[in-house]
């Protein structure tokens, strides 16, 4: 790619607005009655992970431009930059390394001269002695009580990775503990969390990447309060709280004993950072051999994102096809719809990596872009959302890409509801893209008065993902698919999908405002009007009853 060149400079761009002219308006029906064999042929597979992507308005064409637009785009020179520890975040000018925190060890990966691998393993190592000690009863409370909770205590990718990991993976966690997460600065999630929990056999576990991070920061003291509060002593909290985090200054002035934090790098992205020392909540729900597995899940995806041929390659697909939508169909959003309780945190997952990692308004030359950039994504697992939003899907009047995401075994050992479970899946998708037309309602007898309100007209698009089991190999290797989504579609876009400079507005504003909320003296309010007013709306009435 080169360096100043805009997604929509390239011929690829150019030849798929021209090509989504001709295509826009054809039916997915019309695309399967042209190519039966589109249901099979339109798929990929890897690690057991299966890609339906036949149900999507594309042809063999709009395949053909989609990857010539990733080869001008430079995907795959980019994606080997990272792999190789190259400093692609280049606002903030750090290497881009989720991947060697899943890569095996012996691999050599040099971030300015140094092999970060060996450091990986030795975190995971220590996490591993950590989370046996803790599972095993040989770590105990400052009363000799074994640990029988752990509290979560972080935000953002601190956070939405363990808690949507320990759902996903609850079949595979100790069940003897209580697994908690705490992230809003809203004193009710901590109350929630730690009503009816022994703090004798609580566990805190404050991760944070920054260690600076107002909502954790605020949640922690209060934990510590709490703890010592009910335990009688400051020296409880050495055997209480943990810490996940690059800050060991911050973490000691805390007064948690830096033995007990367990490190990461500037080169994790806090959004790409659950396979991490931020892991270590999941590390103790299901075992050192459980998060190997979930980290070797992310490694066969790396592998296949760096190796498979453009045609088969899965994250290079789904990003593409995003890319699609979003650019030629104008789609604003795109919902994740698993297929699976215990997934149903997954897409808050990918509300983080995604919108904070694509919502980008310039490039990486500091550019204001004039292309679209990120989708929104948003989602429930199915079957709920189908009594509750999909009404919109069928027959809204905005086009929503879907992705299901389904498995084939259950865990649960209701097993017999799966069936049913997965036959809406498949009949989602299949109700989506092929629809009813007035023709087949009158031919079963639907009142003609009623016709047009039963129309479903169908021709809307979706990836089904399908895996065997929700393991956490295919958790890992799910996570990763997206990931790599995620870099496809920025490296097509051309900006930088690994800062966050949009948040941090809004912390300087409410770091001004803190003070105006607290003082008992009536401070001088200088804001617009309506902050003005609405402040001053809230201290008048906060204490009213
Ligand atoms: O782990 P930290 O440093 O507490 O940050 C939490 C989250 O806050 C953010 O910086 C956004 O405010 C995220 O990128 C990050 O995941």
């Amino acid at each position: 790619m080169a360096d100043s060149q805009r997604a929509n400079d390239v011929a690829a761009w150019k030849a798929l607005a021209t090509h989504y002219q001709q295509i826009k308006d054809v039916h997915l029906r019309q695309l399967f009655a042209d190519d039966p064999g589109r249901g099979e042929r339109l798929t990929a597979e890897t690690g057991g992970i299966y890609l339906d992507y036949s149900k999507n308005r594309i042809t063999d064409e709009t395949l053909r431009l989609l990857l010539q637009l990733a080869q001008e785009r430079g995907v795959a020179q980019r994606r080997d930059a990272m792999f190789r520890g190259e400093k692609i975040n280049l606002t903030e000018g750090r290497a881009v390394l989720h991947v060697a925190l899943r890569a095996p060890l012996g691999a050599r990966i040099l971030v300015d001269g140094h092999d970060v691998v060996p450091d990986v393993h030795q975190v995971l190592q220590a996490m591993a002695a950590f989370a046996d000690r803790v599972r095993g009863g040989a770590w105990l409370g400052h009363t000799g009580k074994r640990i029988r909770n752990v509290v979560n205590i972080g935000i953002g990718g601190s956070y939405l990775g363990p808690e949507m990991a320990y759902l996903a993976l609850r079949p595979f966690s100790d069940r003897s503990m209580t697994f908690r997460f705490v992230s809003n600065v809203d004193g009710a999630d901590f109350t929630e969390a730690t009503h009816d929990l022994d703090p004798g056999e609580t566990l805190f576990v404050v991760a944070s990447k920054t260690f600076t991070t107002l909502e954790t920061m605020t949640n922690a003291a209060t934990a510590r309060q709490w703890l010592v509060h009910a335990l009688g002593s400051d020296a409880a909290v050495a055997r209480h709280f943990v810490a996940l985090s690059t800050n060991t200054e911050a973490v000691g002035k805390f007064g948690i004993d830096t033995d007990n934090m367990f490190g990461f790098w500037d080169w994790v992205g806090g959004r790409y950072s659950m396979d991490s020392a931020i892991g270590l909540s999941t590390m103790i729900a299901i075992g050192r051999d459980g998060f190997r597995d979930m980290l070797a899940g992310f490694r066969a995806m790396d592998e296949h994102f760096l190796t498979a041929p453009p045609e088969r390659n899965l994250p290079l697909l789904l990003g593409l096809l995003t890319v699609w939508y979003n650019d030629f169909f104008g789609a604003e959003t795109i919902a994740v719809l698993p297929y699976s309780s215990n997934m149903r945190r997954f897409p808050a997952y990918l509300q983080q990596l995604q919108m904070e990692s694509n919502g980008k308004h310039v490039d990486l030359q500091g550019h204001s872009v004039d292309v679209q950039t990120g989708p929104i994504i948003w989602g429930e697992p199915g079957t709920d959302g189908q009594h509750s939003f999909y009404q919109l899907l069928h027959q809204g009047t905005k086009l929503v890409p879907c992705d299901f995401i389904g498995f084939c075994r259950p865990l649960s050992p209701v097993a017999h509801q799966h069936d049913l479970l997965m036959a809406n899946l498949f009949a989602q998708a299949e109700a989506l893209a092929f629809g009813k037309t007035a023709q087949e309602l009158a031919a079963e007898g639907s009142p003609p008065f009623q016709t047009p309100f039963r129309v479903t007209e169908g021709n809307r698009p979706s990836n089904v993902i399908l895996a065997d089991e929700l393991t956490p190999f295919t958790l890992g290797a799910l996570v990763a698919l997206y990931e790599h989504s995620v870099f496809t579609q920025g490296t097509i876009w051309g900006i930088d999908s690994f800062d966050q400079w949009g948040v941090e507005l809004g912390k300087v504003l409410a770091q001004r405002i803190i003070p105006e909320l607290t003082a008992s003296a009536q401070p001088a309010l200088h804001h617009d009007g309506s902050t003005n007013t609405l402040i001053q709306r809230f201290r008048d009435r906060r204490r009213a009853r």
